[in-house]
């Protein structure tokens, strides 16, 4: 019997159904890559989109219906197969299929909480096509927070040598600066601050913290959130015992020398943190959400519609989110992840 057969099983979720999400899950199937992973991978998917778009492409593995009690085969690729509503075209977005992109997360996510699966890896979707299904949707960092019921989590993206995790996630800009209250930022390092030893074994983290204002607000002359929101937090938790080296003007913070002085970086707003993340490790980064009851981790990109269905969408970004999830399934489990 393999030693996969009792490996934790790692549940992935393809994804909107007409951009890369299902092309670069069929990558998996490659024996090569999945000999990466001393893990077990189950696909979430329809199997016929799986199938049609691997004939198209010419993917060479085979597809197989998910069953826990069979050991894994070289070369194919698991499926837990979840029909779709309507055909999907690649690069042509339908929201009749906006249910079907949330039953695979609903079904992912119960996994997760039934110990199932031992973690979900999630391909992108695509949040515009599922507002215009009525169905009001931000990202999946929110929705599994809303459906777990926890009231906070933390978006944090990896790659690159760089960790940055956000105060505030998809929020459109004007809204931003009410968001960035002391209790957001305060209960954002506590679970920062948790998190990094839970999922990266960093005791003590250092962590460097953004300002909002260009120039942290400039002494006050450019905005008064660092003085009234983001300092005073900051001395209180420093007085845990926590450090905290900020709040530090955002352009100059992602410089060598600064960032040498931090294991992690805390931006206020999306792109203040990831337009350097995605710079530093676009397609070899990924997504984690910290803070929540399950392990979560995520592709770095969207759903990429002008490639779908092309076979030209890199599948790094996949492979890293599945190994980060194996990594920290077993930390979780007081172990380093044996390679099978
Ligand atoms: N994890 C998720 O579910 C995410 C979903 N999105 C959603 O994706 C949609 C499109 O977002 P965009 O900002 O256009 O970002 P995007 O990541 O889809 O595309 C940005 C650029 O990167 C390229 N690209 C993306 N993935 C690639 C891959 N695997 N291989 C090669 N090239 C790749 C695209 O062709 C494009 O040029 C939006 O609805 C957005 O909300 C965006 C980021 C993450
Ligand atoms: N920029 C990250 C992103 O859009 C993915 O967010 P989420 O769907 O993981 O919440």
């Amino acid at each position: 019997m393999s030693a996969l057969s009792s490996a934790p099983v790692i549940a992935v979720s393809s994804g909107e159904p007409a951009g890369v999400g299902p092309e670069i899950c069929l990558r998996l199937a490659d024996c090569a890559l999945a000999a990466r992973f001393p893990a077990r991978i189950v696909v979430l998917a329809d199997r016929s989109l799986l199938a049609e778009r691997a004939e198209a492409l010419h993917f060479p593995g085979q597809l197989r219906d998910w069953q826990a009690g069979l050991p894994p085969q070289a070369g194919t690729l698991e499926v837990l197969h979840q029909p779709l509503a309507a055909a999907a075209t690649p690069g042509r977005l339908d929201p009749a299929n906006s249910r079907y992109v949330l039953a695979l997360l609903e079904r992912a996510l119960s996994g997760c909480q039934s110990g199932e699966f031992a973690a979900m890896v999630t391909a992108p979707v695509h949040k515009g096509v599922i507002n215009d299904a009525g169905i009001p949707f931000s990202g999946h960092t929110e929705y599994l927070a809303e459906r777990t019921a926890t009231p906070r989590v933390v978006m944090m993206l990896a790659g690159g040598g760089l960790r940055v995790a956000l105060v505030t996630t998809h929020l459109p800009l004007r809204d931003v600066p009410a968001a960035v209250t002391q209790t957001a930022v305060e209960e954002t390092l506590r679970i920062l601050h948790r998190e990094m030893s839970a999922k990266y074994g960093i005791d003590r983290p250092r962590i460097l913290v953004a300002g909002l204002n260009p120039h942290a607000g400039e002494g006050g002359y450019l905005g008064h959130e660092e003085i009234e929101v983001i300092a005073p937090v900051l001395e209180r938790l420093r007085a845990e015992g926590m450090t905290l080296l900020g709040p530090l003007p955002a352009d100059t913070m992602f410089s060598r020398p600064v960032l040498e002085r931090g294991d992690c970086v805390l931006a206020m707003y999306h792109d203040q943190g990831l337009t350097a993340l995605k710079y530093a490790s676009f397609g070899h980064g990924i997504n984690v959400t910290l803070g929540l009851p399950i392990i979560r981790t995520s592709v770095d990109h969207g759903t990429a519609l002008e490639l779908a269905g092309s076979g030209r969408a890199d599948p790094g970004s996949l492979l890293v989110a599945i190994e980060q999830a194996i990594e920290m399934v077993a930390r979780a489990a007081g172990s380093r992840p044996a390679r099978a």
